[in-house]
């Protein structure tokens, strides 16, 4: 159930131009500047750019091609905005009630897993006031699940709430992401989503794509990685193998090593996303007698410049995994080290996204 898509269409003078083949499954992250044509973009897939030309098609259903154009409201999608717009006389169960009568796709049972989800069942009798702005948001998502959509749209759906209430939906979105086998289109500007949540990732630049691969590759492209919060960095997922209650830390299988993070309340078996940001590893030869819990062994893979003349960013790879590394040219030099070299990588800090 690949998604085909390829749009062109003009709104004065922003051009939007892209072609894209996307993952059948996950979360692929529209990520660029404002601007750029995300929520165009997302729109065009709604079927609500009427004047847009192009295809889309979500394995063998077609909703867009030079001879058709299937009606918005004929086309399985969720859509999440911003803002949940909830209808204020109206409970949540009412709202939710209201959205799934409207749609020819959904059904009693797709409304009740999405209330399960997304854990809202004690809120089914407010009224929308009553809510805070995650709660609200969390009905936002319900009621686009409950839809039973093909594909889900997400236009920045945290960015109104502040920090804590940021923190509070994320889990609900991995569960989402966990529970539904279906392709989601996530727009946002947070490097942190990105990093939480993305599985793909589409760079977009002034109305066209510059890069659309895994987040991995998107983190590791050794001629321009995608930098998140301006930072280059390496995004880990692995299973906490080993808690150490003593130190307060808890030990996630990276290949065949070892990296130990601070534990936040994890468990073992939990599946854990770090990111590790490329000035907070270091490169040696050998193990000294240094403070660093995470040394794992790496081979060079590529040097490429760095921002300054300075510096350069070293691609390292460790099994699969490929570890950017930005250190001082005047350090390569002084270890001997180039492409092929094995290296010890020392991590310094770890940022967890559990
Ligand atoms: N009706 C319109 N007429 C002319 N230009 C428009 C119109 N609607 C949008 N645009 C322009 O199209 C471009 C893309 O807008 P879009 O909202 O898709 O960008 P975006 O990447 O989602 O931005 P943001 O992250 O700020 O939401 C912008 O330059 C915008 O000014």
């Amino acid at each position: 159930m690949i998604v085909k898509l390829g749009y062109k269409l003009s709104k004065g003078r922003f051009n939007l131009n892209v072609e894209l083949e996307l993952p059948e499954t996950g979360i692929s992250v529209l990520y660029g500047h404002s601007g750029c044509g995300k929520t165009t973009l997302l729109r065009c897939v709604a079927g609500l750019e009427k004047e847009a030309d192009g295809h889309f098609s979500i394995g063998n259903e077609v909703w867009d091609n030079p001879k058709t154009k299937l009606k918005p409201h004929k086309r399985a999608i969720g859509y999440v905005f911003q803002e949940p717009s909830l209808f204020s006389h109206l409970s949540v169960k009412d709202n939710l009630d209201y959205g799934i009568k409207r749609s020819i796709h959904a059904s009693k049972e797709s409304l009740n897993e999405a209330i399960s989800v997304l854990g809202i069942e004690h809120l089914l009798d407010q009224k929308p006031e009553a809510l805070s702005g995650g709660e609200a948001q969390r009905v936002g998502i319900a009621r686009a699940l409950a839809l039973n959509p093909k594909i889900l749209l997400f236009d920045e759906p945290l960015a109104s709430l502040d920090d804590n209430r940021k923190r509070e939906i994320l889990p609900y979105l991995k569960r989402v992401k966990r529970q539904l086998s279906i392709p989601m289109l996530y727009v946002t500007h947070a490097a942190p989503e990105v990093a939480m949540l993305a599985d793909h990732v589409v760079v977009m630049n002034e109305g066209r794509v510059v890069s659309s691969d895994s987040l991995a590759a998107s983190l590791s492209n050794e001629s321009s990685p995608l930098k998140l919060n301006g930072e280059i960095s390496t995004v880990l997922t692995g299973q906490v193998t080993e808690i150490d209650k003593h130190w307060h830390l808890a030990c996630l299988s990276i290949y065949d090593q070892k990296l130990w993070l601070p534990d936040a309340k994890l468990s073992i078996g939990d599946e854990v996303r770090v990111q590790i940001l490329s000035k907070d590893i270091g490169l040696a030869n050998s193990a000294g007698d240094a403070s660093f819990q995470n040394v794992l062994k790496a081979e060079i893979v590529a040097i490429n410049e760095g921002e300054h003349p300075s510096q350069a960013i070293v691609k390292a790879a460790a099994g699969e995994h490929a570890f950017m590394v930005m250190v001082t040219k005047r350090a390569l030099a002084n270890l001997a080290l180039g492409v092929g070299s094995q290296v010890l990588l020392q991590v310094k800090s770890v940022a967890i996204h559990s």
